[in-house]
């Protein structure tokens, strides 16, 4: 269990999320630009700080201000996946995917490049590489830290509507298979559907919902979405 309830003031917008998010399945963080996603998941990784609140995961406090706990985001245990990929151009596939493994013994990386089908890009350098093998990569990197939830931030968004379609096929395979919390943030109802079994809806901050993926697709805040 993902436990956020946090307040921080961002700029003009005040984000304020009180959330019990299950251990397993994509929960999606949904919403207009500037509603808060990135800023919510950063507030999980520890790359941004409540004014306010706690966030729990498993039990355990990663950021409590009442406590004054407020752990590193090297501490934190989370695989993160950006919408570019963010990795490194010297090392070959294999090198960045052992990049911050303490325990190589302790992953299973032959079950981890097979869900990703990159066991065949090993020895390659990125240059040689697709944007949607990239993302496959920075994935399976995230995955290989052990982390105890996944955070993606529309890792989709950079690529053309192929090579999203190739990585959205992954990205279902991993969905069903990986057992940790998955949270995905995204501005397309595509993803939605095919991924998510939970959506937090934010507007200017705040939650405006926060149900089933299609409880929330019926609601009159996506009408937007909808063609016209
Ligand atoms: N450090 C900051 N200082 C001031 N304002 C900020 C800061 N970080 C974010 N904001 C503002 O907070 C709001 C939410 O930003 P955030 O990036 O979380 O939104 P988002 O929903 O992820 O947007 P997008 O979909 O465009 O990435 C925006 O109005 C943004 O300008």
């Amino acid at each position: 269990m993902l436990e956020i309830n946090v307040k921080k003031t961002l700029g003009e917008t005040q984000l304020e999320a009180d959330l019990q998010i299950p251990a397993r399945g994509v929960t999606a963080i949904f919403g207009v630009s500037g509603s808060g996603k990135s800023s919510l998941i950063n507030l999980v990784s520890g790359l941004l700080n409540p004014d306010w609140g706690y966030i729990r995961l498993n039990g355990k406090t990663l950021v409590d201000t009442d406590k004054g706990i407020c752990l590193a985001p090297n501490k934190r245990h989370i695989g993160y996946v950006f919408q570019d990929a963010r990795l490194f151009p010297h090392y070959s596939v294999k090198g960045n995917l052992y990049y911050g493994i303490k325990d190589k013994s302790a992953v299973n990386f032959d079950a981890i490049l097979k869900l990703l089908g990159i066991e065949h890009l090993l020895k390659r350098y990125l240059f040689s590489l697709s944007g949607g093998e990239k993302q496959r990569v920075a994935i399976g990197r995230a995955l290989l830290s052990s982390p105890d939830i996944l955070l993606m931030d529309e890792p989709l968004s950079a690529l053309d509507l192929p090579r999203k379609r190739e990585l959205l096929a992954y990205l279902e395979k991993l969905s069903q298979e990986v057992e940790i919390p998955i949270l995905y943030v995204t501005h397309s109802v595509d993803e939605l559907t095919a991924l998510a079994e939970r959506v937090i809806l934010l507007d200017s901050g705040k939650v405006i919902a926060y149900d089933d993926v299609q409880n929330v697709l019926r609601s009159p805040f996506f009408s937007k979405w909808k063609p016209q």
